[in-house]
């Protein structure tokens, strides 16, 4: 199923740089996934963006958790427009691209409550992303896609080729962290692999190693990696900020969860492309 996704998802891509010719966009695209839901990916993407913000990037966050979209709730906003308003046609791009309170970051809203059913899966929502890389206007585009690995989710993955993951040390979140390596590595070259709910690094690499050696073992393809790029412990600050709808990073920038997170973006600057 994947591969047909991806392969369709190409063609695409093709077609639409056939029509824009040799130009090529400025602007770096990272999807973010998880495989088990509420591990932390939703609060990951805001405090990534706005790390990268502060860093001097301007950045737009897409929140593609169709149906469960809770992104503007972290960057505490109302939106009035969703990325559905430009996907039926009634709101132009720069219509749905919403400026946040944070100098240079900007959010297209999903809508929670979406009926997965009033749209068919026909690359309808990844094309808003290529859309959005088209306007050479942003340095980095996150995507926070839903948690799983349903047909919307597979379809976001497939138009990216910086795939970031988060998981925990639960064994059902790595369960699930498996089958997403397994669906990938059959035409990705890599996934970026981060846990949250974890306070040693070791631990993360101790676990990367082990799910690597289970790659190795049903002989996925070996031109596929597996790179472990660090860990964020759990924090009180974390969940109270969350609820609060401000971002831990910016109230706590001492902390030691802040201070994980920049680990983990001076990896993804160093290997987006
Ligand atoms: N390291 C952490 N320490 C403490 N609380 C955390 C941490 N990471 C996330 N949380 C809290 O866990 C809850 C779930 O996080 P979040 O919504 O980001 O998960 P998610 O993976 O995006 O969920 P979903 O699958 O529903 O989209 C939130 O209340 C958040 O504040």
């Amino acid at each position: 199923m994947f591969d047909a996704i991806s392969s369709q998802a190409s063609k695409l891509v093709n077609l639409t740089n056939k029509v824009r010719g040799n130009y090529k966009s400025k602007t770096k695209l990272v999807t973010i996934t998880s495989g088990k839901g509420g591990v932390g990916k939703s609060t990951f993407t805001a405090n990534i963006a706005f790390l990268l913000s502060k860093r001097g990037f301007k950045v737009a966050v897409i929140d593609a958790d169709i149906g469960l979209a809770n992104m503007q709730v972290l960057l505490n906003l109302k939106p009035k427009v969703t990325l559905f308003d430009y996907i039926d046609g009634m709101k132009s791009l720069d219509e749905v691209i919403l400026k946040t309170d944070y100098e240079d970051l900007y959010l297209i809203a999903g809508k929670s409550g979406f009926q997965y059913s009033n749209h068919s899966n026909s690359f309808i929502f990844s094309r808003i992303v290529q859309d959005v890389i088209d306007l050479n206007k942003f340095d980095i585009v996150l995507v926070d896609t839903g948690a799983g690995l349903n047909d919307y989710v597979k379809e976001f993955l497939s138009i990216s080729d910086n795939i970031l993951a988060i998981t925990t040390t639960d064994p059902s979140a790595l369960t699930d962290v498996y089958s997403l390596i397994k669906m990938l590595s059959n035409d990705k070259s890599k996934l970026m692999l981060c846990f949250n709910h974890t306070k040693s690094y070791q631990i993360g690499n101790t676990i990367v190693n082990s799910l690597i050696n289970l790659a190795k073992k049903n002989r996925l393809s070996e031109d596929f990696m597996v790179k472990y790029i660090g860990n964020v412990s759990t924090s009180a600050n974390i969940s109270t900020t969350g609820r609060l709808r401000k971002l831990f990073t910016k109230e706590f920038v001492q902390d030691d969860s802040t201070r994980q997170l920049q680990v983990i973006i001076d990896y993804l600057l160093k290997n987006i492309h």
